[in-house]
């Protein structure tokens, strides 16, 4: 099931970020430990109940003047409104209902997306119970009265939001075909590339049901057998903030890449590997889904035997953290070498239902740890007991250990490169899970 997205917006200082941390709490999920992913918090992992979902914050926008203020304020709630499933408009009963709230209200409601109307800052219902009624006069419904600071009319104003998520169930029926996301900052070729995949190869449906107009669903048939590639549309620039076509940028890369089994990071091979490049292939990374990295217009390079050699080593460099990734040069205008996705594909996903009998993990183990002594502090020497496979997609290993702060980063990673020699699983990231014995499960 695709997480819904929420998105918050409202004219400044009513009380966004209040809101946004209050609802997201402890679970605020920036990406971290990944080289280049930006560090501001863009968006957080939020649940209610037994319901999981992406919220938005927006803010950021400096009231210069009421002209400026507007026009940005229009433009966030544009790109809340191709975005998001389920918007919550925050006012500020202290201030009341102002003009900018209506021009919001006009558009939010003209767009037809749910839209939860948040009074907030009634930090006592006594003294601004009455403020609240003139708030009706914006159309959008029933207003929630909130105090964010304080968290009262939360657990009401989240219980009307979650009314207008997608139902369970409603449009995904058991699905097992391959999902694979395009990827890539903007005019790296996706749609391109989309589109060449479609020229040739059968189609069969495209724009699937239940899917929002934002990631465009194809299906496409390759030697009988279907996949799903979900295409990151591109957001229109124009008079846009740039911070805030980022943040949605990212919003959608993530939700295409939570939904994917498989994603393909789009890299422009004229322009080298870009900052822009990095925090999107971080986001996949993170993910724990299949990574191919796809430079595209290979046609456009000028080259000799060595090019390819040269930008693979660059790629690994730039990727170190992500070695895993497979690689592949393309041309989406010419074709070259697109077909060859599928194939691999389909190559990755074995690796990531891989199992390997929990026998054959600890005679690999044995060996590492034969050729290379584990570390050891201060006297104490690591050891490894034990070693089984817990899961796949991505295959997770359970180590038992007599420390578990003897395992550096270092040791897991030589065990981690043992396995891959042995079986390879290019493509996918794989996991460790690392116990002390005696540990309960
Ligand atoms: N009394 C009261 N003050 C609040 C409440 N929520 C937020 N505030 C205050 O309102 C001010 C603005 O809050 P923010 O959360 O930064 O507002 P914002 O809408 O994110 O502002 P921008 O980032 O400028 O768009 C801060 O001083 C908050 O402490 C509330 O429920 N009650
Ligand atoms: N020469 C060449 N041009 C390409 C290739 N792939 C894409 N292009 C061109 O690059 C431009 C951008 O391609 P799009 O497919 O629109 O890129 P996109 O990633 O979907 O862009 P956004 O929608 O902005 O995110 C277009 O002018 C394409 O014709 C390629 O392999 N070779």
């Amino acid at each position: 099931m695709r997480k819904a997205i929420v998105a918050v917006v409202g004219r400044p200082n009513v009380g966004k970020s209040t809101l946004f941390n209050t609802i997201a709490g402890k679970q605020i999920s920036i990406v971290q430990d990944t080289p280049g992913v930006t560090r501001d918090r863009i968006y957080a992992e939020a649940s209610w109940l037994n319901y999981h979902f992406t919220l938005v914050d927006t803010g950021g926008i400096e009231p210069v003047s009421d002209d400026i203020l507007l026009k940005q304020m229009r433009s966030q709630a544009e790109l809340a409104i191709e975005t998001a499933d389920v918007i919550i408009f925050v006012t500020d009963v202290r201030s009341g209902v102002v003009d900018a709230d209506y021009e919001v209200a006009n558009m939010l409601r003209k767009s037809k997306k749910p839209v939860v109307l948040c009074v907030n800052k009634v930090d006592s219902v006594k003294k601004f119970g009455n403020d609240i009624y003139e708030f009706y006069s914006l159309a959008l419904g029933e207003p929630f009265a909130v105090s964010s600071a304080n968290h009262m009319g939360i657990g009401d104003l989240l219980e009307e939001v979650v009314k207008h998520f997608p139902k369970e169930g409603e449009a995904e029926e058991e699905d097992d075909r391959l999902k694979i996301a395009l990827i890539g900052k903007p005019n790296v070729g996706k749609s391109s590339l989309t589109n060449k995949l479609l020229g040739e190869n059968r189609v069969i449906v495209s724009d699937i049901a239940g899917t929002t107009r934002d990631a465009i669903d194809t299906e496409i048939i390759h030697n009988g057998v279907p996949y799903v590639f979900i295409d990151t549309a591109g957001l229109r620039r124009k008079g846009r903030v740039t911070e805030e076509i980022e943040r949605y940028s990212v919003i959608r890369t993530v939700s295409a890449v939570d939904r994917a089994d498989i994603c393909i990071v789009l890299l422009d091979a004229t322009e080298g590997i870009t900052d822009g490049d990095t925090r999107i292939a971080g986001i996949a990374h993170e993910s724990g889904k299949g990574v191919i990295l796809a430079v595209n217009k290979w046609d456009l390079v000028e080259k000799d035997d060595k090019t390819m050699q040269e930008f693979t080593k660059k790629l690994r460099e730039k990727f170190s953290y992500m070695d895993y990734a497979e690689i592949l040069f393309i041309s989406a205008e010419t074709g070259q070498r697109t077909q060859k996705i599928f194939e691999m594909v389909d190559r990755i996903h074995e690796n990531q239902v891989l199992r390997i009998k929990t026998g054959v993990l600890n005679e690999i183990m044995a060996r590492a740890t034969a050729m290379k002594q584990p570390p050891s502090d201060k006297g104490k020497r690591l050891k490894l007991f034990y070693i089984t496979q817990a899961s796949v997609s991505p295959p997770t290993f359970v180590i038992f250990v007599n420390d578990r702060e003897l395992m550096h980063f270092s040791y897991t990673r030589y065990i981690e490169n043992q396995i891959r020699e042995n079986f390879g699983f290019r493509g996918t990231p794989i996991r460790f899970i690392i116990r002390e014995r005696g540990e309960e499960k």
